[in-house]
């Protein structure tokens, strides 16, 4: 249990990692708002419905819940099976739009925590082509922007580079402006209800082969201890960050490949 009461809100606490998230704080004692299209489901204090795909609900809810929040944890995300448009409202978009409205309610010390993916891999390499969805600040511009797209490039994958290099290019102004950090987390393949839509969308055999490269898929509890540290006090000088929790599968595909023992 918490000696000292955070407040903490969950966005896409219904299900998977947000629910297991939410429930982790709420269970030490801090105060939590579970935010989703189905946010009952949640273990937390508040519940508030939310369909993130719509600027106008995420202005509303925000107008509504008052300040000194401690922590945003945006943890909610669509898979590439869904329509491309909702898979870039929600993982990039409405990530975009919650953390900045959320930042003025939030106290110095405070931290926003996005979930991206391991999907995102090869961003670094993107800046140019992503420029200009960053620049597209409502749903009609990011639609626009995406028809102009290859339609063979994985959207999943795009929407997760986006919030990864949005996170980036916030957490110096967030600090500055604010004194709140801006991280993200890049799971690899967790077992959540979304993982069948991944092996949809990604093919099985590709899910297959991480899982049989490091030994097993995450599970939630791999992931929620590495968001509570990115939001806690310890983390306090982690800011502009994106941390992959994979096993470590990812992590020599960017530098040469594995060393062979
Ligand atoms: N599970 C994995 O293998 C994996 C891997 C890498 C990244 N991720 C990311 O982790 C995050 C959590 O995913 P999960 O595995 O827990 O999936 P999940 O499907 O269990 O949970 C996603 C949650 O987001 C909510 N959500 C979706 N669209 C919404 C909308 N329009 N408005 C409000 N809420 C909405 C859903 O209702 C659900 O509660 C996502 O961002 C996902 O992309 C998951």
């Amino acid at each position: 249990m918490n000696t000292e009461q955070r407040r903490i809100v969950v966005v896409g606490a219904g299900s998977g990692i947000g629910a297991a998230t939410a429930a982790h704080f709420h269970d030490q004692g801090d105060h939590v708002l579970a935010v989703d299209l189905r946010p009952e489901a949640a273990k937390a204090s508040q519940h508030a419905q939310c369909d993130l795909r719509d600027a106008a609900q995420i202005r509303d809810l925000l107008g509504s819940i008052g300040d000194s929040w401690d922590m945003l944890a945006y943890v909610a995300g669509v898979p590439g099976t869904a329509p491309a448009a909702d898979v870039l409202k929600v993982n990039y978009l409405g990530m975009r739009l919650f953390a900045e409205g959320m930042l003025p309610l939030m106290q110095r010390g405070g931290s926003v925590v996005t979930v991206a993916s391991v999907a995102a891999l090869g961003w670094q390499d993107r800046i140019d082509v992503l420029a200009g969805l960053l620049e597209s600040t409502d749903a009609d511009a990011v639609e626009r922007w995406q028809a102009g797209q290859d339609p063979n490039y994985p959207v999943y994958s795009t929407s997760k580079q986006a919030a990864i290099l949005y996170a980036k290019r916030l957490a110096a102004a967030a600090w500055q402006r604010y004194g709140v950090r801006v991280n993200t987390v890049s799971p690899g393949p967790t077992e959540t209800p979304i993982l069948g839509d991944f092996e949809a969308s990604m093919g099985k055999e590709v899910l297959d082969t991480v899982r049989a490269t490091v030994g097993r898929h995450a599970r939630v509890s791999d992931i929620v201890p590495v968001i509570e540290f990115l939001g806690s006090p310890a983390a306090g000088w982690v800011n502009g960050q994106d941390i992959h929790v994979d096993g470590g599968f990812v992590a020599p595909m960017s530098v040469g490949g594995p060393v062979q023992l």
